[in-house]
């Protein structure tokens, strides 16, 4: 019998206090349909950068920066963005009043504005709003029991007034305040019953019901109900369930639009809205690289991304997304990880020799297809080892997708020469080179640039001079003749004249050099040449595998005349033996 012993698992008992936690209890709903769901559209998104983003920054953004963040949320094409918390700070409520007095909302635009269920904070709130032409207020108050005993000292009815009382404000100060907005799709209104996952899924259900028997949505007034994952609890699936079981039991669910709100305690944010979404969620709300309170809110690139990947339009435009970047931690001072999906700085970049191998041979693939069809390659459907997206579709180059260090192989360091000198080393040339380049990397220790790679390359196979340099070239044939040649070549730097006849140029020199030196006994086993540029004055580049003294060698050549390009390959073949 096989012994498992071995690989049984034996991890010991940890000591932290692990009985001080216990597991959620989740929402039973055993006929889910959403695992069956696909995503095949995007969501409404609405972008709270500049208020829960804003809110949980060490240094909260300056107007300016404020005003930067805005324009580039409404340059990416998002149509509601919550713009702050008017009621918090003098410097909230401004912002809101600059963005309406300075006009600088477009049309199709609709900002929104938190508050909490305080009649002194809404009616502030509502005040922010005069001479917007289109406004959202977005009012919460925490319904899960711990908040109900802790936080509000209130019975679960006491809860559900906060709720009812405050959208009847809500409605109150719009008319006395805004009220040429109300009874349009112009004055929106939102509710959150706040630390929805630790609420008991009927009574958030309840009082969102109450909320709308208040609002009264219809068609042309709908009411949003934000179902926020203040807190992280469980695994992703479970808030999928919370968020089915919502939406089966509301009523006016057509005038309703159901939306996501999760935060990233538990590090699945992503997945977490991905689920919601296909449990029947209608709109998401989160911050660009997941800012926001503590862990941050959902990442609305990796989301918009997500769908991009899988061919579906996010309706965001990323295609710039290092700039997005940059004003992103400009704003916010605060940097985004190098490992960020799809903005951070490694991720297009291949350091491991296999991964970098596949990337190189799928896109030499694509090119060759692209080609074949006579397409260009980028509308090609795209297909290539280890990158889920072309880099180029947010701006990225591939200069930084393959990058070199002790971990890299051939097909890297090969890349790297093709891609910026566009040598195409014959594959055990580049087997021989990448040893080369390891033997500096293990000794050095971290990357090497292209720029050193080149250098590397240069002194190893095209600068060396010595025992032989050559110094000019010529040919006769005739037809059916063995080619002759004569070569003023430097030997150990004085110039002698070397002849020689073979079949072609190269048998020719070969010829002649082992008539200087014997013992070299050098043989020509493999060539291989190409242009390295087109036009009149184009250079080639020629690789020859030599042996020289039974060992082997390659040599590179590169001149403008193919022949003497071959010639230089075999003294550089020679001249590193
Ligand atoms: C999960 C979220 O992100 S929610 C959004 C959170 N964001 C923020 O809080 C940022 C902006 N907020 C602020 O700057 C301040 O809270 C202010 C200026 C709005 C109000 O400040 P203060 O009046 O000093 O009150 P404070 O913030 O301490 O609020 C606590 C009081 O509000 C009550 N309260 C808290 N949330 C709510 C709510 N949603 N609805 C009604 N009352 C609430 C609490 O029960 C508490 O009441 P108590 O003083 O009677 O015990
Ligand atoms: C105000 C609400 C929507 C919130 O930010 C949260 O619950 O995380
Ligand atoms: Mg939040």
């Amino acid at each position: 019998m096989t012994d498992l012993s071995r690989t049984a698992n034996n991890q010991r008992t940890s000591a932290m206090p692990v009985e001080r936690y216990r597991p959620f209890v989740p929402v039973d709903v055993p006929d889910r349909t959403w695992p069956t769901k696909k995503l095949t559209t995007a969501p409404r998104w609405l972008s709270t950068d500049l208020r829960d983003g804003n809110q949980a920054l060490i240094d909260p953004m300056t107007p300016v920066r404020k005003l930067e963040m805005f324009e580039l949320l409404v340059k990416m094409g998002y149509k509601e963005i919550e713009v702050g918390f008017p009621s918090a700070s003098q410097i909230d409520f401004d912002f809101v009043r600059q963005l309406i007095e300075q006009d600088r909302i477009p049309d199709d635009v609709q900002i929104s504005v938190l508050t909490q269920a305080r009649e002194d904070l809404i009616e502030r709130t509502v005040q922010s709003l005069v001479g917007a032409d289109r406004a959202t207020v977005h009012l919460y108050n925490a319904t899960a029991p711990l908040f109900q005993r802790v936080v509000f000292g209130v019975t679960p009815d006491e809860c559900r007034s906060i709720a009812t009382r405050g959208t009847e404000l809500v409605m109150k100060y719009a008319e006395e305040l805004v009220g040429a907005l109300v009874g349009s799709d112009a004055f929106g209104y939102q509710y959150s019953p706040e630390i929805f996952t630790q609420s008991d899924t009927d009574f958030a259900l309840e009082v969102c019901e109450a909320v709308s028997d208040v609002w009264q949505p219809e068609a042309g007034r709908e009411i949003i109900l934000n179902l926020p994952a203040t807190v992280e609890m469980s695994t992703p699936n479970t808030y999928a369930d919370q968020i089915e079981y919502f939406a089966r039991g509301l009523t006016r669910r057509e005038h309703s639009a159901i939306s996501l709100h999760p935060h990233n305690d538990r590090g699945t944010a992503v997945a977490a809205t991905e689920l919601g979404l296909m449990a029947g969620a209608d709109r998401v709300e989160g911050c660009l690289f997941g800012h926001g309170e503590r862990t941050g809110n959902v990442c609305l690139v990796t989301l918009g991304m997500n769908l991009f990947s899988q061919g579906v339009d996010p309706q965001i435009d990323f295609s710039d997304i290092d700039e997005v970047r940059r004003t992103v931690e400009y704003c916010t001072s605060l940097p985004v990880h190098p490992r960020h999906p799809y903005a951070g700085d490694l991720v297009y970049t291949a350091f491991s020799g296999s991964h970098q191998d596949a990337i190189k041979k799928g896109l030499e693939d694509l090119d060759r297809r692209a080609a074949e069809q006579g397409v260009p390659v980028g509308e090609m459907p795209w297909e290539a080892p280890y990158l889920p997206i072309d880099p180029k579709d947010v701006g990225r180059s591939y200069e930084a997708v393959i990058r070199v260090n002790s971990q890299s192989g051939k097909g890297g360091v090969a890349y790297v020469l093709k891609a910026e000198h566009k040598i195409d080393l014959p594959r055990r040339a580049q087997i021989e080179f990448s040893r080369v380049v390891q033997q500096r990397t293990d000794a050095a220790g971290g990357e090497m640039t292209p720029e050193a790679i080149w250098n590397v390359f240069r002194a190893e196979y095209l600068d060396q001079e010595t025992p032989l340099r050559l110094n000019s070239v010529h040919t006769s044939s005739a037809a059916g003749e063995k080619d002759a040649l004569t070569v003023n070549v430097y030997v150990d730097g004085e110039l002698r004249t070397l002849e020689g006849t073979g079949n072609g140029p190269i048998a020719a020199f070969v010829n002649a050099i082992n008539e200087l030196a014997q013992d070299w006994d050098v043989r020509v086993l493999d060539y291989a040449e190409h242009a390295l540029s087109a036009g009149g004055d184009a250079l080639a580049a020629a690789y020859v595998e030599c042996s020289v003294r039974d060992q082997i060698f390659w040599g590179v050549g590169i001149d403008a005349n193919i022949v003497t390009a071959s010639l230089k390959a075999v003294i550089s073949a020679v001249n590193r033996a």
